[in-house]
This record gives structure tokens, sequence and C-alpha cells, in this order.
């Protein structure tokens, strides 16, 4: 897990996760992840919402409405999209980032993809605490840094 070392006031932010329940063994080690850098730059647990829908594809719906809600500061997107034997892979990751993204864009508040694409679980398990990092540490850090960002430019 990456170590919090921004300088980013997570006091008072709120947050908001939408996560993936397909695949949970590994999404809820994103939440852990994702959860214990926010701690760690001072955003308290009463200001972490968090959000299950079914499947990656679903997660941009309510992101969406997240966004909307006018509740969070950033939203963290969450899942683990793993490779089967026909080409439905292809369609929930494209479904999933494009979303994501457009939510991101169009949006009031930043939307971090913390989706993970991998072709095996191992490969999952691997960024989601294991050697290869967590994906869900990394988009706290990402989120609490755009969440600054934006507060310079609009000055809040
Ligand atoms: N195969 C995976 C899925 N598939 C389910 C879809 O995300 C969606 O819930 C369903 O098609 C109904 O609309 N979802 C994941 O998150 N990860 C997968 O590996
Ligand atoms: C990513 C998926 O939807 C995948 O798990 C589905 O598996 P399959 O392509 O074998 O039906």
């Amino acid at each position: 897990m990456k170590e919090y070392v921004g300088n980013y006031d997570g006091e008072k932010q709120r947050i908001g996760i939408v996560i993936a329940k397909f695949n949970d063994l590994v999404t809820k080690r994103l939440l852990e992840g994702a959860r214990q850098t926010l701690f760690q730059a001072g955003v308290t647990a009463g200001n972490i919402e968090v959000y299950w829908v079914p499947g990656a594809f679903e997660i941009p719906r309510t992101a969406r409405l997240l966004s909307e809600s006018g509740r969070v500061k950033g939203i963290i997107a969450l899942g683990a999209v793993v490779r089967g034997e026909t080409a439905h892979f292809d369609y929930v990751c494209a479904a999933a980032a494009n979303g994501i993204a457009e939510i991101s864009l169009q949006g009031a508040v930043p939307v971090m993809f913390g989706v993970l694409t991998t072709d095996t679980m191992d490969q999952a398990l691997n960024r989601a605490g294991g050697k290869a990092g967590n994906k869900g540490s990394e988009c706290a850090l990402a989120l609490l840094e755009m969440i600054s960002l934006q507060q310079q430019i609009q000055k809040i």
C-alpha cells in the first residue's frame, strides 16, 4: 500500500466509493486499500460513503447519481473485471471505463478509475494488496490530489 506522502488535507472531505460486488474477493481488498489511505490523509470513516453495485457495468450509473447528489467532493470507482471465454470482458471493461471517464469529465467532482481489468485472478489479486500494489490505495491518493487541485483552481 502506498504511503500517504502528499499534503492534501483530507480533513472534512466527504468521499464516495462505488464498488462492484462481482469478484468481491478482490474488490473488498481494493476497498480496504482505499480506506486506509484516506484515513492516513485525515478523512474520517464517517465521511466515506460506500455504495455496492452488482458489477463493474453498473458502476457508472451509481457514480453519476452520487456525483449529481452534491454529497461528496470526489468518487472512487472500484471493480475487478477478469477475462473469461467470451468477448463479454471487453464490453464490460469498455462500458465501465468510458462511463466513469464521462462522469468525471462532465460531472462536478472527480471520479477515479479503480477497476482492474485483468486476464487472470492472480493478476487481480496482485493489484489488490499483492506484489503489484493496491489500485484502491492509488486511486485514493489520486483523488485527494484532484480534489486539492480543483479547490485551488476554484479557490474554495
Ligand atoms: N464478468 C464480470 C462482471 N460481469 C457482470 C457485469 O459487470 C454486469 O453486472 C452484468 O453484465 C449485468 O449488467 N462484472 C465485474 O465486475 N467483473 C467481472 O469479471
Ligand atoms: C468479464 C466477464 O464478464 C467474464 O467473467 C464472463 O465470462 P465468460 O466470457 O466466460 O462468459
